[in-house]
């Protein structure tokens, strides 16, 4: 049968496997992990501590192991917190550690008051396992599927409601045995219990940071760096989905390809940045003027793609005139000078069947009518 000291020694061995993977994430340098990490090293001294309970002087294996318990869960609270860009109670924590540091020695001299000391240790061990679970489902990402975010919460629940019973469970035990040498089951279970509370949180604290980092490499693969609209890459991907939703319902789907007007004499004049800063300015004009569920991508230097899912040729038209006017009528301000640019557009509407390919060179194909005959203008296919 399994000891209580055994216990612990896999604990504190599962601890420092999960530390090592902790480490390996701190190049990532986001925030939290070196909160979680401080956390979990921590909680391998504090295991060091109680294994050294019949040994070692009270101080250590007692108060020393229970304070360092409680600023464990307390910094992987406070590497919750940092992780969603929060404010970390640090006075509230640090007072939750001092009165830990307190209270045990009271419990515990002259007369050892076990079960109280477990008791109130399971009830500082709920509450902050409860404000973790808290946070995580309060702040986790509304944007996108977040497993790994609710598996960390869930597991949080999980040991408050289980330190909530063994609170109360302790509370009405009749004898006062110590708890390294209580081989009962019920003290297995509950040893078992505080033992994995660290390294599950800190695993589900692996998986939200791989899920954040993933989405930052996503966010990196179809943003345009510059502007922050897709990408070409992206923004062609998009098309194609879009054609194929419109080829099965029988919807309709306009391309407006749009480039700014001699805009390499706005470089030339006002300098690259300046250039830089009227993409922006522009990429902003754009995703204000189009509808939810319309796209926007950057093509290629100054040329940019919108795609209008559900929009047949005269309300891409109305859309790209609006965009026009607002360019047209636009004064940048740059530093002490302003700034003005107008745009030339084409417009396409797709035909079934049609390829990427060809639903572009149509839209490029009227995008340089537009040019040819005076810029500042959109042009499209009569047929649409
Ligand atoms: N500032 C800045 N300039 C860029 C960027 N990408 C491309 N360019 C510049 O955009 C300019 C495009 O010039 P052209 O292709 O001659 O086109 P244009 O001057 O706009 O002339 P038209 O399109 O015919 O009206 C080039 O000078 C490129 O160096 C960028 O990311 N930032």
């Amino acid at each position: 049968m399994l000891s209580p000291a055994t216990l612990l020694i896999i604990t504190a061995l599962l601890c420092t496997m999960m530390l090592l993977v902790m480490l390996s994430l701190r190049r990532s340098r986001l925030p939290g992990i070196r909160e979680w990490t401080w956390a979990i090293i921590l909680e391998i001294v504090a295991l060091g501590c109680y294994l050294c309970q019949n040994a070692a002087p009270m101080v250590i294996g007692y108060v020393l192991a229970n304070s360092l318990i409680a600023l464990a869960i307390c910094l992987f609270y406070a590497g919750c917190r940092r992780f969603f860009r929060l404010e970390v109670p640090w006075t509230g924590m640090i007072a939750t550690v001092a009165l830990v540091a307190v209270v045990i020695p009271v419990l515990r001299y002259p007369v050892d008051y076990m079960n109280l000391r477990v008791a109130f240790m399971s009830v500082v061990h709920g509450i902050i396992s409860t404000m973790i679970a808290y946070t995580i489902i309060k702040y986790r990402p509304a944007y996108r599927a977040t497993h790994g975010h609710m598996l960390t919460a869930v597991l949080a629940l999980v040991f408050a409601i289980g330190y909530a019973i063994r609170g109360v469970v302790y509370l009405h035990r009749p004898d006062n045995t110590p708890l390294l040498v209580d081989g009962s089951i019920i003290n297995l279970i509950f040893l078992s219990l505080g033992a994995l509370i660290m390294p599950g949180l800190t695993m589900g604290a692996v998986v939200m940071t791989h899920d954040t980092l993933l989405s930052q490499a996503e966010a990196i693969a179809n943003r345009d760096f510059l502007t922050g609209v897709l990408s070409r890459k992206a923004f062609i991907e998009q098309a194609q989905r879009e054609m194929a939703r419109a080829s099965r319902y029988g919807r309709a789907l306009a391309l407006v390809m749009v480039d700014i007007d001699h805009f390499k004499a706005i470089n030339d004049r006002y300098g690259h940045p300046t250039g830089d800063a009227i993409l922006r300015d522009f990429a902003l004009l754009a995703e204000a003027s189009v509808r939810d569920g319309d796209y926007i991508g950057r093509l290629g230097g100054e040329e940019f793609g919108i795609l209008l899912p559900d929009s047949a040729g005269p309300a891409a038209a109305v859309m790209a005139e609006r965009l026009r006017e607002q360019v047209a009528a636009r004064r940048y301000r740059a530093g002490e000078q302003i700034v003005r640019y107008t745009l030339s557009a084409g417009m396409a509407v797709w035909q079934p069947g049609e390829t990427i390919e060809d639903f572009v060179a149509r839209s490029d194909y009227w995008l340089y009518q537009a040019k040819q005959s005076g810029r500042n203008r959109v042009q499209g296919d009569p047929a649409t």
